[in-house]
């Protein structure tokens, strides 16, 4: 919020400007003592049309209920001050009002004296019960602090002097405050419930009297600029509050508003106003006298401000209360700042606190982590270690593997009988005999022990063996491949009797008319996939036909490709 001081020099500038517009420019030292006093005229005035405005609602509110609604029909709920006066204007609520307390106080009939009537009444009636004033208009603030009306009087100059002076002296008489007929109020209030609402309410109310000429350029100029300067300020130190008091704190945000409430503020306001009540009375008193006296009374204003200024609490001045209260005001927020420094700094040490710990556990996970990662290490060597153990292992079989293969012979050699091609006669068959590993031809040709003959191979394979039976045997010597050995398997006889058919397959093929070089392949790639994580196998393939002493490359996609036969 912004200090006294700046508000001044802020306030300084406007006046300044708007003198400047109209071309009637102050002293610098006078110019920074009237806008001090109008400042805080400004401020003091928009918090008494704040309250003003509650205690007309009550007032109308209370009106209404007890004349009824279709008497107050011209009363509304919550009346501007000017609906207010124009409601009441003609007395007809108010002698209903008092007839409803008390029946038939005030007789029926007349038009235009009302409201002398009412006030009569209530005077009749306020003796009859014998009470005192201050009782009966306990509501009515005919005796709250004169301050108030000092401050409404001193606030709204010059024009409010106008206002006043012809109203004054009569309703002071009648026990009448000036702050009743203005509808205004000195109560302080926080400046949280401020609104520039109130400000310009009060504006209008105190110039919806007057007539125009009566209203000068200078002051309408002045008023406006303050007001805006003024709304900009509140904004600002609205703003303000909401950045200094922590919304997550509710404990502190009510602790610190709590004394801010517009019932304590009341409270301090009232008590302050009842230390100053016979001064303030005196003054508005004094101040009503010298209206008269004083018509130029802008000087006597300024004179009076700078009393007020340098007496604040010792003569009861509203200008100077203004200034306490804005005081009051900075003191809050600063209360308000500085507890949320206080919440900052704890919860900064709450945060260190927090590091502290944090730090301490990332330790504590570091040596966790590097023992971890040691035990992980000497898993990893077991494993590795065993890992190598198996792959020793996984050699000496495949040795032995192969060992059983040469045991079994470098060079095998099969026979393999096709059936006959259909029709051809089976009766005519040479083989006499077939067993495992031996074959018996027979020639017809030849008589006695020479027409029989007995060949032995590794193995016989009769017309009826599949192409999966003939594959078996082939199988062990693929898998030597890819332990680096060389193999090759051939098929070998005369024209028509099946190499072709056992090397390849059949014409049409069929997943069981696979010869030996697709099964052959087949294993070879599915070996390659088994090991792909241990070895990296390459794989190529050549197919060439050795036919009429000419070597063709069965897979060459152009025309028929064809190398010498070489011998060496
Ligand atoms: N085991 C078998 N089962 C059924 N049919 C067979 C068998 N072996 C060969 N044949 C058939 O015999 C015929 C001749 O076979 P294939 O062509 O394989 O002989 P080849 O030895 O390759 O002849 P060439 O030397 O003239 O090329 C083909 O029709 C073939 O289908």
């Amino acid at each position: 919020m912004a200090s006294p001081e700046r508000e001044a020099v802020a306030a300084t500038a406007i006046v300044e400007d708007v003198l400047r517009m109209h071309g009637e420019g102050l002293g610098a030292g006078g110019g920074v003592g009237q806008v001090l006093v109008m400042g805080r005229n400004i401020d003091m005035a928009w918090r008494k049309a704040e309250v003003a405005a509650v205690r007309r609602n009550e007032a109308a509110s209370w009106l209404r209920r007890t004349v009824g609604v279709v008497c107050a029909k011209n009363l509304a709920e919550e009346p501007s001050e000017e609906e207010f006066r124009v409601g009441l204007r003609n007395g007809i609520i108010l002698c209903n009002a008092v007839n409803k307390i008390q029946p038939g106080t005030v007789p029926k009939g007349g038009q235009g004296v009302r409201v002398v009537d009412c006030v009569l009444a209530l005077k009749s009636f306020a003796e009859t019960k014998q009470l005192g004033k201050q009782s009966l208009f306990k509501h009515g603030g005919i005796v709250k602090p004169s301050m108030s009306a000092k401050c409404s009087v001193r606030k709204n100059e010059p024009f409010m002097k106008a206002m006043t002076r012809s109203h004054s002296a009569e309703l002071l008489r009648d026990g009448v405050s000036l702050e009743q007929t203005l509808g205004l109020d000195c109560f302080l209030e926080p400046a949280e419930t401020i609104t520039s609402d109130s400000i310009r309410m009060l504006v209008q109310t105190i110039l919806s009297d007057k007539k125009p000429e009566e209203v000068p350029l200078l002051v309408e100029s002045l008023l406006s600029k303050v007001i805006h300067e003024f709304e900009r300020r509140m904004a600002n130190q609205n703003d303000l509050v909401k950045y200094t008091v922590d919304p997550n704190d509710s404990s502190s945000l009510s602790k610190t508003e709590s004394s801010d409430t517009p019932q304590e503020m009341e409270a301090t306001s009232t008590s302050d106003h009842g230390k100053m009540d016979e001064e303030d009375h005196e003054s508005v008193t004094n101040h009503v006298k010298t209206d008269e006296e004083d018509n130029s009374s802008v000087t006597n204003n300024e004179k009076m401000d700078d009393e007020d200024h340098n007496s604040v609490g010792s003569t009861g001045d509203v200008s100077a209360a203004v200034l306490v209260n804005g005081d009051s005001v900075a003191k809050d927020i600063q209360a308000k700042a500085d507890i949320h420094f206080e919440l900052q700094k704890k919860q900064i040490q709450d945060m260190k606190s927090n590091l502290c710990t944090v730090k301490s556990g990332i330790e504590q996970f570091k040596l966790q982590y590097s023992e971890d990662l040691a035990k992980l290490g000497n898993h990893l060597r077991t494993i590795s270690h065993a890992a190598s153990g198996y792959h020793k292992v996984l050699e000496e079989n495949r040795k032995l593997y192969n060992q059983i293969q040469d045991l079994r012979g470098n060079i095998r050699v099969y026979c393999r009988v096709r059936p006959f091609l259909p029709g051809k006669v089976s009766s005519s068959s040479s083989v006499a005999g077939i067993e495992d590993r031996t074959i018996t031809l027979m020639t017809s040709s030849k008589q006695g022990k020479d027409a029989r003959k007995s060949f032995t191979f590794n193995r016989v394979f009769g017309p009826l063996a599949t192409q999966a039976e003939i594959f078996v045997d082939m199988q062990p010597l693929v898998r030597s491949v890819l332990d680096g050995y060389n193999i090759c398997i051939f098929a070998y006889g005369q024209t028509g009797s099946g190499k072709t058919f056992t090397m390849s397959g059949p014409k049409i093929l069929t997943e069981e008319g696979l010869g030996v070089n697709y099964r052959a392949l087949n294993d070879l790639f599915d070996i390659q996939a088994q090991r792909r994580d241990t070895f990296c196998y390459e794989i190529s393939v050549q197919m060439m036909e050795i036919y009429n002493e000419q070597v063709r490359d069965l897979l060459h996609s152009g025309p028929n490709k064809k190398y010498p036969l070489l011998l060496n």
